[in-house]
């Protein structure tokens, strides 16, 4: 039996030439890809697929924001997988019987409609954890080029929900001999998750978010606007605020009226309006860069191992392709950043994310088309090797 790889179309408009030949041949594979995921050509092919079962495997990539139910409906896919930017729901799937398998390579599932994917009988895989040190990188990376006296000067970080990035990032600030305040309610205490959601607010120099985006219908500790005005209001004027979570997590008007008052370094990786970013806040904060904390070489490339595993099991297939194979050498030593804060930059320089942001400010706002234009052509950094 010969494994064909049928091609990688790239773009949607392929599609048509694609079903002109697709002759629903059997024991074939089609898979409908967001085409900012990381080396699709390297895990899904023929050869890391096909093994003796699958004759054709066909990827076809479309841009996230165009997967939409026609194509869906057209192509038939046997598997979709995604980023953060496609909702995958009942608008996306009701008129498709052929998806068996959603795979999302990203942490954050605030996109997906799990519950129906249940009721469909369509298994879902996510890339939990997959970026969690590149986050934690970020966050370091804005707190020390703001506030450079953090290399010596013991501070007080306060993290919101502790899970695989809170967690990694508390580790990070114990290296630097930071004391953590941590809130997660839907975890038992512990050295780090010792305080309330009123004790970090209040007692912490820097403030860093890391929780899902969640509504009341979805948690009993739901995160949409956690900090709202209240919580801007009782956080002293000179802590730092982080959000690399989800943009909806702070209230931007609440937050734009903030800093005009208190004058408050923040720092966003991600906005509440998302693709769009507006200049009253943009203009008015510390670090402003375009939902890239965790796009780094490995951290992108983990996602896609993730997905890939899971379909492997999915389709009862042993694994053949593994990230370390695509991985060229990597020598950012966090021990070495350490030793030498003033490489920094070296490691990586956070003002330049920021100022191609602002670059793309125009008539009041920086576009979607720009901020998603600038995701996808962005140059992956490394993860430092802790
Ligand atoms: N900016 C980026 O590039 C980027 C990259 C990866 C992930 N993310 C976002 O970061 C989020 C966190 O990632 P993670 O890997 O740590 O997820 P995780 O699921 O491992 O951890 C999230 C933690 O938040 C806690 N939590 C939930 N509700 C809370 C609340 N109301 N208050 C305090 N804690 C609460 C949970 O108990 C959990 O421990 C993701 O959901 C995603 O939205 C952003
Ligand atoms: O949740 C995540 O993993 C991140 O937010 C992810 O890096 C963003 O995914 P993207 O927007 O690139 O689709």
């Amino acid at each position: 039996m010969s494994n064909v790889n049928k091609a990688s179309i790239p773009t949607a408009q392929a599609l048509d030439a694609w079903s002109n030949q697709s002759s629903e041949t059997p024991n074939s594979l089609t898979i409908i890809a967001d085409s900012n995921i990381a080396s699709l050509d390297d895990f899904f092919n023929a050869q890391t697929l096909g093994q003796e079962i699958y004759q054709t495997v066909t990827v076809i990539k479309v841009a996230g924001r165009d997967i939409d139910a026609q194509l869906l409906a057209k192509a038939q896919p046997d598997v979709l997988l995604v980023r953060s930017v496609t909702p995958v729901n009942a608008s996306l799937l009701a008129d498709n019987d052929s998806v068996r398998f959603v795979g999302s390579a990203t942490i954050g599932t605030d996109h997906i409609d799990q519950d129906y994917l249940i009721q469909r009988n369509i298994r879902f895989a996510n890339a939990a954890g997959c970026s969690k040190h590149s986050v934690a990188q970020y966050v370091l990376t804005a707190i020390l080029t703001l506030r450079p006296k953090y290399w010596q000067q013991p501070s007080t970080l306060g993290i919101i929900g502790l899970g695989n990035i809170g967690s990694t990032l508390a580790q990070y600030a114990h290296d630097l001999g930071w004391q953590v305040l941590g809130y997660d309610p839907l975890l038992p205490e512990s050295s780090i998750n010792n305080a309330s959601f009123e004790q970090v607010i209040t007692q912490s120099d820097a403030i860093s978010l890391h929780v899902p985006l969640t509504q009341q219908d979805d948690s009993d500790y739901p995160t949409w606007h956690l900090i709202d005005q209240a919580a801007l209001a009782a956080m002293p004027a000179d802590t730092l605020l982080i959000n690399s979570a989800r943009g909806p997590v702070i209230d931007a008007a609440a937050l734009t009226s903030d800093i005009a008052e208190t004058k408050r370094q923040v720092a966003l990786d991600v906005f509440e309006h998302e693709p769009q970013v507006f200049a009253p806040l943009l203009n008015q904060l510390a670090l402003a860069t375009p939902h890239i904390a965790g796009y780094t070489l490995e951290g992108k490339l983990r996602g896609t191992q993730m997905v890939y595993d899971a379909l492997c099991e999915q389709l009862a297939l042993a694994p053949t392709q593994s990230m370390h194979q695509l991985l060229p050498l990597n020598t950012y030593l966090w021990s070495e950043l350490k030793a030498h804060p003033e490489r920094l930059i070296r490691f990586y320089d956070i003002r330049q994310d920021d100022k191609d942001l602002r670059a793309k400010l125009s008539d009041g706002q920086v576009s979607g088309a720009d901020f998603d234009k600038l995701r996808r052509e962005y140059r992956l950094r490394r993860e430092w090797q802790r």
